[in-house]
C-alpha cells in the first residue's frame, strides 16, 4: 500500500474511532461493541506504526502517549479560576436571590447545575485542537497535567468546530471505578482511597500517564473562560455551545425562573443524589444572563452572580445516626 492509500485509510479510521469514542464516552450511547472498537484501534495503530508521518495529534492512538514526567510544570491561567460562595440552607439561598434582584432587578433566570465532587480543571483549545490542560492550583497558577487529561476519553482531542476556546470543568472518578480501584488496593494490602474525590486527585497527580489512564476518570465541563471571544448572551447558551463542540456537560442542569423553582430543584436532588453514578457535594446556581453577570461583577475570589448550595456532609449524618442509635 502506498502512502496515499494509507493516508486515506488512516483518516477514515481516525474519524470513525473518534465518532465511536464520542458516542460511548460523551453521549453514553455506543453504536458499536467494545470488540469492534478495539479491532479498529489495533488496525489504526498498525497503519500509524508503518506510516508514522501520518500520525495526527487528535488520533485516538495519542491518548496514552506521554512519557513519564519528572514533575508537573506550573502554568498561569489566562483568567482566574474563581471559587464559589457557599449557601447552607434555604435562607442563604433567599438572601442570595434578594441581593441579585436588588442589583439587577426582578427579571431573572437562574441555571442550576449539579456540583460534582471532583477536581476543577481547565482545558485550552487552539483552532479546535486540545493544547493544554491544567489543575486549578491556587486559582491563578495551576499544574500542567495535559498528558494525564488526554487519557480521559470524554475529553475531545479535536472539537467539532475549529474554536479557540478555554473551558472549565470538574474531573472526577465515577463511583463504580472508585469501588473497583479500592477493591484492587485492598487485595494488594494498599491503603484504599477515602472517597472518589481523593482517588481522582491521586490519579491526576500520577507522573506516568499510563497509570492515570487505568483510573477511568471522567469529566463534566461547566464554563467558558474566554466568553468575551465567544458570542453568546447567556450561560445556558454557552453550555449548549459546549455540547455542540463535542464536550461532555452535565445534562441534569435546569433553567429556573425564580428562587422557588431553584429551591424545588435543590430539594429534588437530596433524594436523587444516591442514585447518581458519581458523587456530588451540592448544587451550583448561576444567573443566566451574561449582561446581568457583568452588572453583578465579582470579588477577588468569586463571582457575585453564582453561589453553591452545599449538602450537609454525609459523614455528619452517619455520626449523628450512630450517636442516636447508641443512646
Ligand atoms: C462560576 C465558576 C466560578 C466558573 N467560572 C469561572 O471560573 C470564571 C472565571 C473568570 C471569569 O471572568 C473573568 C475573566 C477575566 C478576568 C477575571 C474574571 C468568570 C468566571 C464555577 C466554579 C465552580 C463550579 C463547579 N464546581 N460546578 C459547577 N457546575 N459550576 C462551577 N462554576
Amino acid at each position: 500500500m502506498d502512502v496515499q492509500q494509507a493516508a486515506g485509510k488512516i483518516t477514515e479510521l481516525q474519524t470513525l474511532l473518534n465518532q465511536y469514542g464520542y458516542e460511548y464516552y460523551v453521549l453514553d450511547q455506543p453504536s458499536v461493541s467494545d470488540a469492534e472498537y478495539d479491532q479498529l484501534l489495533r488496525e489504526l495503530i498498525e497503519y500509524e506504526d508503518q506510516f508514522p508521518e501520518l500520525r495526527t495529534p487528535d488520533s485516538p492512538t495519542q491518548r496514552v502517549g506521554g512519557a513519564v514526567l519528572e514533575m508537573f510544570e506550573k502554568v498561569e491561567h489566562t483568567s482566574p479560576m474563581l471559587s464559589l460562595g457557599n449557601a447552607f440552607n434555604e435562607q442563604d439561598l433567599r438572601d442570595f436571590d434578594r441581593r441579585v434582584r436588588q442589583a439587577v432587578g426582578d427579571s431573572i433566570s437562574y441555571v442550576c447545575e449539579l456540583k460534582i465532587d471532583g477536581l476543577a480543571i481547565t482545558l485550552q483549545y487552539e483552532n479546535g485542537y486540545f493544547k493544554l490542560g491544567a489543575t486549578r492550583g491556587d486559582g491563578t497558577i495551576g499544574e500542567d497535567i495535559t498528558e494525564n487529561l488526554k487519557t480521559i476519553k470524554s475529553i475531545p482531542l479535536k472539537l467539532k468546530e475549529p474554536y479557540t476556546i478555554e473551558v472549565r470543568g470538574e474531573a472526577f472518578m465515577p463511583k463504580k471505578s472508585f469501588e473497583a480501584l479500592n477493591k484492587v488496593k485492598e487485595e494488594q494490602n494498599e491503603e484504599p482511597f477515602a472517597n472518589p474525590r481523593n482517588a481522582a486527585a491521586g490519579s491526576l497527580r500520577q507522573l506516568d500517564p499510563k497509570l492515570a489512564a487505568k483510573r477511568k476518570l471522567d469529566i463534566f465541563l461547566y464554563a467558558i473562560a474566554n466568553l468575551e471571544d465567544i458570542g453568546v448572551e447567556s450561560h445556558s447558551e454557552g453550555l449548549d455551545l459546549l455540547d455542540r463542540l463535542g464536550f461532555k456537560t452535565n445534562q441534569e442542569r435546569k433553567t429556573c425562573a425564580s428562587i422557588e423553582e431553584v429551591l424545588e430543584y435543590v430539594e429534588s436532588w437530596v433524594e436523587r443524589r444516591p442514585n447518581l453514578a458519581y458523587d456530588i457535594d451540592g448544587i451550583v446556581i448561576k444567573v443566566n444572563s451574561l449582561q446581568q453577570q457583568e452588572e453583578l461583577g465579582r470579588t477577588a475570589k468569586s463571582p457575585r452572580w453564582s453561589i453553591a448550595y452545599k449538602f450537609p456532609a454525609e459523614e455528619v449524618i452517619t455520626t449523628l445516626l450512630n450517636i442516636e442509635l447508641s443512646v
